[in-house]
């Protein structure tokens, strides 16, 4: 071997194959493949990286510019490169940062050369302190290139012992925005396997001074008890005392009540009074359940599934979770509300939905001053629904037999119309619409019926953010940061009780 790390002939070539071939389909049945007479098992097929009904959704969205499309959709065809973060808190972590620099830096730009790539491994430019880094190979290429095997060691042993944590580098970024004090009590309402939750318990210790424990707290709740065990396994490698994990729903995650007992006076010796304060927290993650397409580049099987029912039907619990995450959240605190999808139902919609219930007492924070070199789109103000291959433009053209279905809260202007004479005449006219008695108004009487037909949203929804791929070659995500200015209205109240001792 020359140079460290570069390997043998036979390894390198074995290697280019395999970046090749980074995505394997799952096997086929041997005996049903024609060109395959022989059943050999070993045939792999790779995933199909296209769905037409996914271009034109988004094309017709608009998340991206015609003139940018080609670029988008060739990048979210390309195995996604692997990240890690370094983890702060660990009495190891200027070790790790210096071996990265020193070492892996330069001996996978060897490789990198080889295979053509520019940069190998670098830290992400908007994480502070060149704690996060991203290599050009995928998890796939780094576990299966013999020449990355050292890397591909040194990152399983850092990560099993906590040192490191492999995180996608789009999914670092919510709890950046979360601000999170060392006093802070936080409540990651949907968290498993807990690459987030690990991340703010390290903010969280990384800001206390060495040998203390920090002021604060960070509950982890998942309603998936399997995916519970992995976020417990993840979070143990931060030997933490500060984490309490739950198995609730997050939409009817209990209210709770500190229980605290005090002296009432000298006078009443000895007699204790039970105290009850309502649990209130001063930063809340909704890193809500999604359709995912965010993460096409990592799960290629996603292409084959995909379809605009996962969003839609998606939409109702993120609203109600989110609807709980804020009456959950103190006066004055921040609430982050993240998916891995790009769909503007599952995000804008969502966002503009819980603004337009909590009626000014939550604001959508504009944070395009905070993490500046991290490349973000803004939020959209206009976006379309579409159900089962139709297209709607405004709540007003959606058939009765589809408005359980199809909400006015996923439109941009969130208006609900009187039903039409014209949305029953279509059922006639063969498109499809049951036609049912009866056209007594629905809500919202205020909306003439015969205006809208693209709907904008009047809220300031571009102070969301949409990380796409082709921008800074990573996944794809959405976040928005928001803030409770006052009490929310009175129906959005936390209803049920747990008291903590
Ligand atoms: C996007 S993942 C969360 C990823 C996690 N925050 C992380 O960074 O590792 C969504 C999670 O929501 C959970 N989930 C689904 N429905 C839920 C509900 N109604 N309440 C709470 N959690 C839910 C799923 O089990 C899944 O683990």
């Amino acid at each position: 071997m020359g140079r460290r790390g570069r390997g043998s002939r036979t390894q390198r070539k074995h290697f280019k194959e395999n970046r090749k071939n980074v995505w394997k389909g799952p096997k086929t049945d041997p005996s049903s493949d024609p060109n395959n007479p022989t059943g050999d098992n070993t045939t792999w097929k790779p995933f199909a990286t296209q769905n037409p009904a996914f271009d034109e959704y988004y094309k017709e969205q608009g998340i991206v510019s015609p003139e940018d499309w080609d670029a988008f959709i060739e990048m979210l065809r390309k195995p996604l490169p692997a990240a890690f973060r370094i983890n702060s808190s660990s009495q190891f972590c200027e070790d790790i940062r210096s071996i990265l620099e020193k070492d892996f830096v330069r001996s996978l730009q060897a490789e990198a050369i080889e295979g053509g790539e520019p940069e190998a491994l670098k830290p992400l430019p908007w994480y502070p302190d060149n704690l996060a880094w991203q290599s050009n190979f995928s998890r796939m290429q780094i576990r299966k290139n013999q020449t990355l095997g050292r890397f591909h060691e040194f990152l399983k042993l850092e990560n099993e012992i906590g040192n490191i944590t492999r995180q996608e580098a789009v999914s670092m970024v919510p709890p950046l925005f979360l601000d999170v004090h060392p006093d802070h009590l936080v409540l990651d309402m949907c968290a498993a396997p807990g690459s987030k939750t690990f991340q703010l318990l390290e903010i969280m210790h990384h800001s206390t001074k060495p040998q203390l424990l920090p002021g604060g707290m960070v509950i982890a709740n998942d309603l998936d008890i399997q995916r519970c065990n992995l976020l417990i396994h993840q979070t143990k490698r931060m030997c933490t005392a500060n984490l309490i994990v739950t198995n609730n729903e997050a939409q009817h995650f209990p209210g709770c009540c500190l229980y605290k007992k005090w002296s009432r006076g000298s006078e009443m010796a000895n007699e204790l009074e039970p105290s009850t304060r309502q649990l209130l927290f001063d930063r809340v993650l909704c890193d809500v359940p999604c359709s995912g397409d965010g993460t096409l580049r990592k799960a290629p099987d996603l292409w084959r599934r995909w379809n605009t029912g996962m969003g839609n039907g998606l939409h109702f619990l993120q609203v109600h979770i989110a609807m709980r995450g804020l009456s959950l959240l103190k006066v004055g605190g921040r609430m982050v509300y993240s998916t891995c999808s790009m769909n503007p139902v599952e995000n804008e919609a969502v966002v503009a939905e819980i603004l337009r219930k909590c009626g000014g007492s939550v604001e959508l924070v504009d944070v395009s001053c905070e993490l500046p070199q991290l490349v973000r789109r803004s939020g959209l103000r206009k976006w379309k629904v579409c159900d089962k291959g139709v297209w709607f433009a405004s709540y007003k053209n959606v058939p009765r037999f589809r408005r359980s279905v199809v909400a006015p809260s996923m439109f941009p202007s969130g208006r609900s119309y009187v039903d039409t004479a014209d949305n029953n005449q279509k059922c006639e006219n063969g498109e499809g619409v049951h036609s049912e008695n009866g056209t007594q108004p629905e809500e919202d009487p205020m909306t003439s019926i015969d205006d809208v037909e693209e709907e904008a949203s009047d809220l300031p929804l571009e102070h969301c953010m949409r990380i796409v791929p082709h921008d800074q070659n990573t996944g794809a995500f959405f976040i928005a940061v928001l803030c409770k200015l006052s009490p929310l209205p009175g129906n959005c109240k936390p209803f049920r009780s747990t008291y903590l001792s």
